[in-house]
């Protein structure tokens, strides 16, 4: 029995509230067989007493089911979390003060356009709404559609209209169980694209202060693509806990999409991972083609020392779901594509929950 092949049985060990193992979540530091030993080491950053004791008794469940194994030594190093569940969490960091109901400001962000950066950020959404309604904390999912010139997110998650007013504050437009506001509501596709640079910084910080969001778990951030200085200040601008960046995975995408990553690791944002979409094409047969090539979102990460938090295939149904403003996660929530997503929501909460925030200046 190797260390692989026990690291392989802890694979059977789920996280706590999360379809995702132990292994996965990069929790096992080594596995050993001494004689009839198995030995184990597992670091955890967690708050809640219950979670390591549950992952002590299922690892040793799992340990002594393999053959040879009469005998345990599991090692957990408990590092305390910062309060994920309190209100406010007390991390946003940024220059625009986030309402005490927002827990957690992520931002999806692309080094391209055209990469499917709104479908990824639109399908995530939709799929943590899945996830923390599992869980029954429905409706704590929010999306800022930030992209100036090409507002995609109404359209997509399948909103029309205009967001309504209360004294001096805008109500989210609400869709599949998700709160949005989008510059897409508020400038039509006449307004000429040289007023909407000046509106931006201020619209956006409304966007974060004057938007009744409620009580969210998390805020979705959709950037303009790039990584210019309006997006840099954008950045500074909104007080974001963590970024998740999305590329294809062919280089010309890959090394821009690794300026982003730079981008906020400039501005102390605790990049979240890497996620790689249109990643092959699957055909009817289910057989996969890699159109624009391999391994670029795995190499991102781990350039910027970062995760590959999943691969969201090439298929059409996630364009025309697109198009109708019916995400695959809610049409088909059963497909491959949106189990993906579903991980990458999961691996993000889980990811916000232990991983201590530095402060941002
Ligand atoms: N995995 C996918 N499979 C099939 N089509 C996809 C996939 N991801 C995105 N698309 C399609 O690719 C096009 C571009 O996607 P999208 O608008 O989300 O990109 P974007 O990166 O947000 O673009 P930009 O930021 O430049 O506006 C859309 O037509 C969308 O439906």
């Amino acid at each position: 029995m190797t260390p692989e092949d026990i690291k392989e049985a802890l694979k059977q060990v789920k996280y706590p509230g999360f379809s995702r193992d132990i292994v996965s979540f990069g929790l096992v530091r080594s596995a050993t067989l001494d004689g009839d030993t198995a030995k184990v080491s597992l670091t955890l950053t967690t708050s809640d007493p219950k979670i390591p004791l549950h992952i002590k008794q299922e690892v040793d469940k799992c340990l002594r089911a393999l053959p040879g194994v009469k005998a345990t030594v599991i090692d957990l190093a408990v590092t305390p979390a910062r309060s994920a569940s309190a209100p406010g969490g007390g991390n946003l960091g940024g220059n625009t003060a986030a309402p005490k109901t927002i827990q957690h400001a992520v931002a999806i962000a692309s080094g391209k356009g055209g990469v499917g950066k709104s479908t990824f950020a639109v399908n995530l959404a939709c799929a943590l709404a899945q996830l923390l309604t599992a869980k029954g904390r429905p409706g704590r999912v929010g999306l800022m559609d930030c992209d100036i010139y090409g507002p995609s997110v109404p359209l997509m998650i399948g909103i029309e209209g205009r967001p309504q007013v209360e004294g001096d504050s805008l109500i989210p437009m609400e869709n599949h169980g998700v709160k949005v506001m989008s510059m897409g509501f508020l400038v039509d596709d006449n307004t000429p694209v040289v007023w909407r640079g000046p509106m931006i910084m201020k619209t956006i910080q409304q966007f974060v202060q004057n938007v009744k969001w409620g009580e969210l778990d998390i805020l979705l951030v959709d950037l303009p693509p790039g990584t210019g200085d309006a997006q840099l200040s954008l950045v500074q601008t909104l007080p974001l806990d963590g970024a998740v960046l999305v590329t294809t995975p062919q280089p010309a995408a890959t090394n821009v999409a690794r300026k982003g990553g730079l981008m906020f690791q400039k501005v102390n944002v605790p990049l979240l991972g890497v996620a790689e979409n249109m990643s092959y094409f699957l055909d009817p047969a289910g057989q996969k083609h890699a159109i624009f090539g391999e391994g670029g979102g795995q190499k991102t990460a781990d350039s910027l020392g970062t995760v590959l938090l999943g691969q969201v295939p090439l298929i059409p149904e996630i364009r025309a779901g697109g198009d109708a403003g019916k995400p695959i996660v809610v049409t088909n929530p059963d497909s491959p594509a949106a189990s993906t997503f579903r991980e990458i929501g999961e691996a993000i909460l889980l990811q916000l929950s232990r991983k201590p925030m530095p402060a941002t200046s």
